[in-house]
């Protein structure tokens, strides 16, 4: 499904990807593990399209979409790519309702099948009876289940999370990998994850170890 050749990404003089190649099937639950500095954020970046491979390409179901700009790259982001941080970026003056249903909004889809799915995921999340807080009622790890349902909500191919539980307590983290697992069951989900956590990584599909810009083998 996601399939990168060759990326070379460098900062100044500081070669930061040496050529990374990386395949991903659907369905996948697929973590990226390696020492800080490795290079695992900006890969994951660049699979996202929030920054630019200096070479190489990337598709995702063949479409290599780092060829699309502007509108065209933003609409193929917004539909077909979902994305969760370590710091969750929810809007602080929406609802999670809101939250969650925004990138629907931005899709253009029926108000009313947005609502329908996004009270649907916060269901899934076990937060459904949170929905109409703010951010700021809600604990971390609720904020978190906001963003990976905001993630959700277009019905991506593929979500890249970069570090989703790094700023979760250890009881927190681990029901939000459990989530991640519960909604590759119902959706068939795929997910590229960067992480610290030894726990996370061991529950994934694969890992991909990264060292100094390179993925070993
Ligand atoms: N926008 C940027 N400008 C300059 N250097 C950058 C930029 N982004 C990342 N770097 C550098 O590239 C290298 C790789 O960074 P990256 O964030 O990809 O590593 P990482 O493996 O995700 O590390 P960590 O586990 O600490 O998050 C680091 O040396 C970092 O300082």
């Amino acid at each position: 499904m996601l399939k990168a050749r060759d990326i070379h990404k460098k900062y100044g003089s500081l070669e930061v990807l040496k050529g990374v190649d990386i395949d991903i099937n659907k369905g996948e639950i697929v973590s990226i593990v390696g020492s800080s500095g490795a290079g695992k954020s900006t890969l994951l970046h660049i699979l996202g399209t929030l920054d630019k491979p200096d070479n190489g390409s990337v598709a995702l179901e063949k479409v290599d979409y780092h060829q699309l700009s502007g509108k065209k790259l933003a609409a193929f982001r917004n539909t077909h790519i979902g994305f969760v941080f370590q710091f969750h970026h929810l809007l602080p003056e929406f609802t999670a309702l809101e939250n969650v249903c925004i990138p629907g909004w931005i899709a253009g889809k029926k108000k009313k099948d947005i609502t329908d799915r996004a009270e649907h995921l916060l269901e899934i999340l076990g937060i459904g009876t949170r929905k109409d807080n703010k951010p700021q009622a809600l604990s971390g790890g609720e904020q978190q289940r906001v963003a990976v349902a905001r993630a959700l909500i277009n019905n991506p191919k593929i979500v890249f999370a970069d570090e989703p539980t790094g700023n979760l307590d250890s009881v927190n983290a681990r029901e939000l990998h459990q989530l991640f697992f519960d909604l590759r069951k119902q959706f068939d989900q795929t997910f590229l994850i960067v992480t610290h956590n030894e726990e996370l990584a061991q529950m994934s599909d694969r890992v991909l170890h990264m060292k100094d810009g390179k993925m070993l083998l």
